[in-house]
């Protein structure tokens, strides 16, 4: 059996300064012990603009804590007004970025095209994706969330050879439970994630699929994060709000204690 090592990975979205962010994964550091490092990893998904100091932070003081990007350019550099590119981040040392949030399919009309050209830039950069999927609220009423899901993850990973693909880490965060303080129920999220790994499977091997992380996104807190993680195919947490609190995120990577 294949143990997955659980990933708890704080989007903090457009939030946090760099001088913020400098004192928040201080504050992160500090309360962490080789412990938490060794049951969970755990990562911080800053702006773009803090990366450069989290990564000086992370470099000068040793620290276990990942870090990476909440978006990447799936050109590598040239006339992209705005963009930010793999290189760029590679060269920031980042190990994650998020590619596909619902937040930029909504507002950037990021199509699963345009996602599954940035997670191939961002392995060619020696990136990792964290690859968003999920539905809208009224797709789940319609009773088709798992077919939508499964398809911005066919979408997502089309072309992508097997040895890339099982060191990709899923997110699957239910539209309707991000920000909303409705999380989605633990069989709910059990039951898509489960379906995310039967495809994977069935699109690779059972191989690949078993050491594909699959995260639960959506308004994920201390109180109920345990729950969610005590379902089988979840492996991690991407936590929006919530990672915002030091210490609420710190007790979220001790999910164990919860
Ligand atoms: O979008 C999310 C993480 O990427 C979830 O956000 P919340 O935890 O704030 O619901």
């Amino acid at each position: 059996m294949t143990t997955r090592t659980p990933l708890m990975a704080g989007n903090w979205k457009m939030n946090l300064n760099h001088l913020e962010a400098i004192a928040h994964v201080q504050k992160l550091a500090f309360a962490l012990a080789d412990k938490d490092y060794d049951a969970v990893e755990v990562a911080v998904l800053p702006p773009f603009t803090d990366l450069r100091s989290v990564q000086t932070l992370v470099d000068g003081d040793k620290l276990k804590i990942k870090y990476g990007a909440q978006d990447v350019s799936a050109q590598d550099s040239g006339a992209y007004t705005g963009e930010i590119s793999g290189p760029m981040l590679a060269k920031l040392k980042c190990t994650y970025v998020v590619i596909g949030h619902s937040e930029r399919r909504q507002y950037h009309n990021e199509t699963d095209e345009l996602v599954n050209a940035k997670v191939k830039a961002a392995f060619k950069h020696g990136l990792t994706p964290i690859l968003c999927i999920g539905e809208e609220l009224h797709v789940r009423e319609a009773g088709d969330h798992v077919t939508h899901t499964l398809t911005q993850l066919e979408g997502g990973l089309k072309d992508l050879p097997a040895e890339q693909a099982e060191s990709i880490v899923i997110a699957y965060e239910p539209v309707w439970a991000i920000g909303t303080g409705k999380v989605c129920g633990s069989e709910d999220a059990q039951e898509v994630c489960a379906a995310i790994r039967g495809k994977i499977a069935e699109l690779y091997s059972q191989d690949v699929a078993d050491k594909v992380r699959i995260q639960y996104g959506g308004s994920v807190k201390s109180g109920n994060v345990a729950e969610i993680m005590a379902k089988p195919d979840i492996d991690g947490a991407l936590v929006g709000g919530a990672s915002l609190d030091a210490d609420e995120f710190v007790k979220i990577v001790r999910f164990r204690d919860q």
